[in-house]
């Protein structure tokens, strides 16, 4: 068996912890072939939770878990990590503005990126999943200044899962039958999802679904499925967002194939999207790296809805940058 890979995973304590670290110790993510060692980073409040969740993965008696560490300190969290989940973050509170969310977060994300610097393994990969995720990636590899850019993402996978399972809802088929789906922009209801080189068993989606559905419902409800699951659930996704995290990385190490998906990654200025945005575009994974999907035509009806989401993340990046994070 091969040398233990080292996982770190922020925000261990939580929901989405909680869903994602069984996975990993079972090998979803990296294969069933890979050693994990687990680093799991709390704050001091979270420490109780996480070790708790440390005891359990212990009674999994997982054969391919080599060890779980759990701590609040960045640093020794993310010392050799080959990648990084980037979960914990500071929730929205009452009465808190958007600048005091992205604030409060620049003070988790530009620290972090910042410890990954100094002491992750050079194969680094880091997933942010931490809400405003876009730009806490942004952030993050900002004080992370030898790392490559292109290894910071942030998550727009469950999105991504989201808008195939409402077109396989509707159309009634296995979600398998269909191909093509993007997401765009921000991962937050400006979001895009695009139906427009989609296709089921082949056939281009919007022949099977009229202009109104795909505008006034299928739209509006992909993008606003998280506040749909917080309204029913009574808190946040936790194991969708668990399972989306395990999707992203494992195409990101195995390779995706022809097939495509949908990742937040770093705007080389494809699609007119300024260069150094973290933004969900259509990406391939070959080679171990996320490349964009290139050459899609883009509409009118497009291009305004890829622009709007853009424009947000234009925005939090200028507030992030007021408040000097970046
Ligand atoms: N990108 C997506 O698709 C997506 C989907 C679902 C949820 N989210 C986001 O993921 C985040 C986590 O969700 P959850 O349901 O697990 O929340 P949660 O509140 O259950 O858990 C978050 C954990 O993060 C910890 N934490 C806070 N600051 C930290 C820090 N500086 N270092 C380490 N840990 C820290 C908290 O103590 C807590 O245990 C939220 O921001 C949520 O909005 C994103
Ligand atoms: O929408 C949210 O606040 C939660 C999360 O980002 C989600 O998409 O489920």
């Amino acid at each position: 068996m091969s040398t233990p890979v080292t996982v770190a995973v922020t925000g261990a304590g939580g929901q989405i912890g909680y869903a994602l670290l069984f996975r990993i110790a079972s090998g979803q993510l990296l294969g069933p072939d890979v050693p994990v060692r687990l680093r799991l980073l709390e704050i001091p409040a979270g420490l109780g939770a996480a070790e708790g969740t440390a005891l359990e993965l212990q009674d999994g008696a997982f054969p391919l878990l080599h060890g779980v560490d759990v701590t609040d300190d960045p640093r020794a969290a993310f010392d050799g990590a080959s990648v990084a989940l980037l979960v914990g973050a500071r929730p929205r509170t009452a009465g808190m503005e958007r600048a005091d969310l992205l604030e409060a977060n620049g003070g988790i994300f530009g620290p972090q990126g910042a410890a990954l610097n100094d002491v992750a393994a050079d194969d680094l990969r880091v997933l942010v999943v931490g809400n405003p995720a876009n730009t806490n990636a942004l952030i993050a590899s900002a004080h992370a200044p030898d790392i490559p850019a292109e290894r910071f993402t942030a998550m727009t996978r469950l999105d991504h899962n989201r808008a195939v399972a409402q077109l396989a809802a509707k159309l009634g088929v296995p979600v398998h039958a269909i191909e093509g789906v993007i997401v765009w922009g921000n991962h937050s209801a400006s979001q895009y999802p695009d139906l427009s080189h989609a296709t089921v068993n082949g056939r281009p989606a919007t022949e099977l679904v009229d202009e109104d559905w795909l505008a006034d419902e299928y739209i509006p409800r992909v993008a606003k499925r998280g506040a749909e699951i917080i309204a029913v659930r009574g808190s946040s996704s936790a194991a969708s967002a668990a399972s989306a995290a395990i999707d992203h990385v494992r195409d990101w190490v195995d390779g995706t194939g022809d097939r495509w998906t949908s990742a937040a990654v770093v705007s080389d200025g494809s699609y007119g999207v300024p260069e150094g945005l973290i933004s969900s575009f259509p990406v391939r994974s070959v080679d171990g790296r996320w490349e964009i999907v290139q050459g899609l035509t883009i509409d009118a009806f497009s291009r305004e809805r890829i622009d709007a989401s853009v424009a947000e993340l234009v925005a939090e990046r200028d507030a992030v940058r007021a408040l000097g994070l970046l």
